[in-house]
């Protein structure tokens, strides 16, 4: 029987959301009496003391849950619409498998990502090769493979496609990724739609790039591709602007007799680490709807964090309390395992694993982990009770750009990676060892000892 959340302390700072709030707005997280916080059934004190710690912890119901109710929201607004995961957020194989058993396609952007996404069962008819630096190995690749499409970024990469597929003999399908200037008002260091990010071809360029991709050979242009950014929670205004200059980019093509069968319309919808407001995949499937619905296309998205990053946990324990003035829970856990707080000033939850510490009274900490750099800090501040050596605690949402991002900065080993099912736990990758951090050096002759 789960713990009734009355039962957790109240608000826990003076902005932060309770411990019930949080367990409340994550379904797959709950409360035993005595095993403490539990993902779907399984209590995640005895992944840790199965598994050791850090340790990442994916719910496979809630992939299940949330690629059901993003392709429920792309039905319900009538779109012909396919899901293609963008692998960056978690490139599991295990993941990678939950959703593709759900029919997800796949977005790579990366040899690693192409092959990832193959070995988790995710057919080439149904995968997207993204990037804006893609190699000829790349290429090469996503040929031999004959994937469903590659997004080219640029005039120069469409001479290189050309040239390389007709050497092949093959025909590669394009999307041009057009940039449309828009600003998703998400942070600087995702944004990807603006005049100067990286990204794509400018839009006032694209009618000339596409009528050439058209003209070579070597390559069926197939359609235009868009993304915007990523994290987005300032509501549908962005992705409705760059939709609506999609569509009118694809209304003067067709009107110089060029083919154009698809969108990809990306853009990541956000999701709530604190207490944002977030816009419901119904509002991203009516924008959709409504900027492009009367073009007749099929569309695709390729969402990431939306999928992947409620569904996981990291599970850390605590070295030890310092400070008598000012209060560091340190933790095994650092900024080489999850780098967002560190990379973007991130806020991710941060719960007590423990059924007596999520119920003990709280005082502010900073929760920091044991790296020799100060941003080092997964929280400043944070309400969190009394947290003896060897507690346990969950870092929330850390279920996209956690484990992808991770480091061995400081010579820590890769931590383990579980997925749980229902009341079934199994590790899907394995803690890297300390071999294996030192397997691939060598001391030159002139050095051996
Ligand atoms: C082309 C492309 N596709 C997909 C994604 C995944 O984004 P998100 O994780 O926000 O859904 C990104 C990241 O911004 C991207 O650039
Ligand atoms: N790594 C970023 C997201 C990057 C999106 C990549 N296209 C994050 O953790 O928020």
């Amino acid at each position: 029987m789960a713990l009734p959340l009355t039962a957790l302390p109240g608000a826990d700072s003076v902005d932060d959301p309770s411990y019930a709030e949080l367990i409340a707005a994550r379904p797959s997280l709950s409360v035993d009496p005595v095993a403490g916080l539990m993902l779907e059934e399984v209590s995640l004190a005895r992944i840790a003391a199965v598994v050791g710690t850090p340790v990442w912890v994916y719910s496979a119901g809630t992939l299940r849950r949330r690629l059901a109710s993003l392709r429920a929201a792309l039905e319900g607004a009538g779109l012909n619409a396919t899901i293609h995961y963008a692998m960056k957020a978690n490139d599991n194989l295990a993941v990678a498998r939950v959703l593709a058993a759900g029919g997800a396609g796949a977005d790579v952007v990366s040899e690693g990502e192409l092959r990832a996404a193959r070995a988790a069962g995710i057919p080439a008819s149904a995968i997207v090769f993204s990037g804006v630096g893609k190699t000829e190995r790349d290429l090469r690749l996503a040929l031999a493979e004959d994937i469903f499409q590659i997004n080219a970024e640029s005039a120069e990469e469409i001479e290189m496609i050309s040239a390389l597929a007709s050497s092949l003999g093959r025909v590669a399908r394009v999307c041009l990724r057009v940039n449309p200037d828009v600003d998703a008002r998400t942070h600087a260091k995702i944004t990807t739609g603006k005049a100067e990010n990286k990204f794509g071809v400018a839009i006032g360029d694209a009618p000339a790039i596409y009528a050439r991709m058209a003209a070579l050979p070597g390559i069926e242009p197939i359609g235009i591709a868009m993304h915007i950014g990523s994290q987005i929670t300032a509501g549908m205004s962005a992705y409705r602007a760059a939709y609506a200059k999609l569509a009118d980019l694809v209304r003067a093509l067709r009107a110089a007799g060029l083919p154009v069968s698809r969108v990809d319309c990306g853009g990541g919808l956000g999701i709530p680490y604190r207490d944002e407001i977030a816009p419901l995949p119904e509002a991203l499937a009516g924008a959709i709807k409504a900027t492009l619905g009367d073009l007749g296309l099929p569309v695709m998205i390729e969402p990431g964090r939306w999928l992947a990053g409620p569904a996981g946990v990291l599970v850390a324990q605590v070295i030890l309390q310092k400070g008598a003035t000012r209060r560091f829970v340190v933790l095994d856990a650092a900024m080489n395992d999850l780098l967002r707080p560190a990379m973007y000033d991130a806020w991710h939850g941060i719960l007590p694993v423990g059924a007596a510490a999520l119920t003990a009274p709280l005082s502010p900490a900073d929760v920091v982990g044991p790296v020799c750099e100060t941003g080092d800090t997964f929280a400043r501040g944070r309400a969190m009770p009394a947290l003896p050596p060897g507690s346990l605690v969950a870092l929330l949402d850390a279920g996209a750009y956690g484990a992808t991002m991770s480091s061995t900065y400081n010579a820590r080993p890769l931590a383990a990676e579980v997925l749980v099912d229902g009341a079934r736990f199994a590790v899907v990758r394995d803690r890297q060892s300390y071999e294996d951090l030192l397997a691939r050096q060598r001391l030159p002759a002139w050095l051996s000892p």
